[in-house]
């Protein structure tokens, strides 16, 4: 796999790398931004260098979190790096919505493995973002090329996840269905119920086709009965209040209803912050809670 860096970034302490790289799962090249906090560079870090992966919403490339989420001061507090994956396939010959609209197709990748034509080729986002991102990361960073800097980054074990809106939905379904690969998960106003929401039903549509049998696989809903619940593992979600998308798009309170149920009860901790809206100024304000939040099950503090 090649990896080519196209931009280095001082950022905080450390430098924000945008990254491109060849893909065997979605068959295109792919952005990927990396932050390097300030411990792969001066070495003061204990050991590897833990990773967060950020899963972005719709419409994003890995810049929008890279440049207004400022996750890089927090990275170099406790010592974790970040990865930024983009949305979907992106190129010329990349199918899109036929409808023109900006929720499916190109930059809505929906972090799932599509079954459909003409979707199928591409739309390998889950198969991406869970496996072939961080061995190709790993084994980048084992070459020859990789960026200068004197600490070691763990891109495989040590990692945990999180993201927004479409990526908050990606992070806790890839999460319930990778617990032995992630340490923690945590999202910002995550399409929770993507099976009865306008954006998951036409993502899921066209990704995975008519039979809903087959959406359950990446429901949260579905997967928080049936993951059993792993000692350690946690789940922490934040949504505003005066989110402009929550009560049609997002529905958190159909999810909320099912957590006290399930195996996850006590270890899924929902929090409506009053007023703030679905914007990078809500997701910003909680990024250091996050952060803490993933630190400790990384063992950083
Ligand atoms: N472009 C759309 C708005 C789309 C939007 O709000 N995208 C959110 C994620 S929504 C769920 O996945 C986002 O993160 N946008 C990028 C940003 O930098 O804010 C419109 O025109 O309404």
């Amino acid at each position: 796999m090649s990896f080519k860096i196209k931009e280095e970034i001082r950022s905080a302490g450390g430098k924000l790398l945008k990254v491109i790289h060849t893909s065997k799962a979605t068959g295109t090249p792919m952005d990927v931004n990396l932050y390097l906090p300030k411990q792969y560079y001066d070495g003061s870090g204990k050991g590897k260098i833990p990773s967060l992966y950020f899963l972005s919403g719709l419409t994003c490339t890995p810049n929008n979190a890279s440049e207004k989420a400022f996750w890089q001061r927090e990275a170099d507090k406790y010592g974790f790096a970040m990865v930024f994956p983009d949305t979907s396939p992106r190129g010329p010959d990349v199918p899109t919505d036929p409808q023109g609209g900006w929720d499916f197709g190109v930059g809505a990748g929906f972090y799932v493995n599509a079954t459909q034509p003409p979707y199928n080729t591409n739309f390998n986002m889950y198969q991406y973002v869970h496996s072939e991102l961080p061995t190709a990361l790993t084994e980048f960073f084992n070459s020859g090329t990789r960026p200068t800097g004197v600490g070691s980054v763990d891109f495989l074990e040590n990692i945990s996840i999180t993201g927004h809106s479409m990526g908050g939905f990606g992070a806790v379904a890839g999460f319930l269905k990778n617990l032995n690969k992630y340490k923690s998960c945590s999202a910002f106003a995550p399409i929770i119920d993507p099976t009865t929401t306008p954006w998951g039903i036409k993502a899921f549509t066209g990704y995975l086709g008519e039979d809903k049998s087959a959406w359950k696989q990446y429901d949260p809903c579905e997967l928080i009965n049936n993951v059993p619940y792993v000692p350690g593992k946690e789940i922490l979600i934040h949504y505003g209040t005066n989110d402009q998308w929550k009560e049609l798009y997002l529905k958190p309170e159909n999810f909320m209803k099912l957590v006290p149920q399930s195996p996850w009860a006590k270890h899924i901790n929902v929090k409506m912050v009053e007023g703030f809206d679905h914007s990078y100024y809500f997701v910003s304000t909680f990024v250091p809670e996050h952060a803490e939040f993933h630190a400790k099950h990384l063992g950083l503090i």
